[in-house]
């Protein structure tokens, strides 16, 4: 069986906590590879600033440099709300011989018991969490636990400091910074 990790995101922009995330996670839970995959319309906050189109660019970008990370717009291509139950049964029929790790940061472990059919959810796909700043611990299910040192990175924390024209340099991907300028993404 293939091991495959789900980073999935708004990624408004992608940041270097994503990448720090997605890069412990293959380590600690063995992963072959790393699937990062927009979404179209996040379940449970405002739609993103930036479109869609702009957010797939970025993540490619952002992955680029990482032979054992991809991306994949499968998200995009669906209407509505972007529910992860959707995603891994698309995925599992897709991918018969895979076995799906969904990475989450502190935030969405806490959110857990709100997702769209959870019940169903953690039947159909192992959950890895990574601890947040900020965020409590809830073990209401079963999340695998991987270490990174707290990230305090976060996009809307990017978007502002943009708006206020302060230096992002560092915190994103060398190339995610490049293509927010040349686009002139975010700026007021
Ligand atoms: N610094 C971080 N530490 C741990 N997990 C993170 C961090 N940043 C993002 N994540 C996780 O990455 C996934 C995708 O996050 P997302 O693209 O929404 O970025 P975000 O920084 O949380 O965005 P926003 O600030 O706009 O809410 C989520 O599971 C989120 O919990
Ligand atoms: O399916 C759900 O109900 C659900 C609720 C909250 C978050 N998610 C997914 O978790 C991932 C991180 O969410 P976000 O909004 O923090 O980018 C992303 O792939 C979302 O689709 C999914």
């Amino acid at each position: 069986m293939k091991r495959i990790g789900i980073l999935g995101g708004t990624f408004d922009p992608p940041h270097l906590g994503h990448m720090i995330m997605a890069e412990a996670s293959r380590e600690q839970m063995k992963l072959d590879e790393v699937w990062f995959i927009p979404s179209h319309l996040p379940p449970h906050k405002q739609a993103a600033e930036v479109g869609a189109l702009d957010r797939l660019k970025m993540v490619k970008q952002a992955v680029k440099s990482n032979q054992r990370f991809y991306v994949n717009d499968l998200e995009l291509n669906r209407e509505g709300k972007s529910y992860t139950i959707d995603t891994i049964q698309q995925l599992r029929l897709e991918n018969p011989e895979t076995e799906f790790y969904f990475i989450i940061g502190g935030d969405m472990v806490e959110y857990l018991p709100n997702w769209h059919r959870i019940d169903e959810l953690v039947k159909l796909v192992q959950f890895v969490g990574v601890k947040r700043p900020g965020f409590e611990w809830d073990h209401q299910y079963d999340v695998h636990e991987v270490d990174i040192p707290l990230i305090e990175i976060s996009s809307s924390e990017i978007r502002l400091r943009l708006a206020e024209q302060k230096t992002i340099r560092y915190l994103v991907p060398e190339t995610v910074y490049e293509y927010i300028k040349e686009h002139r993404l975010y700026e007021a």
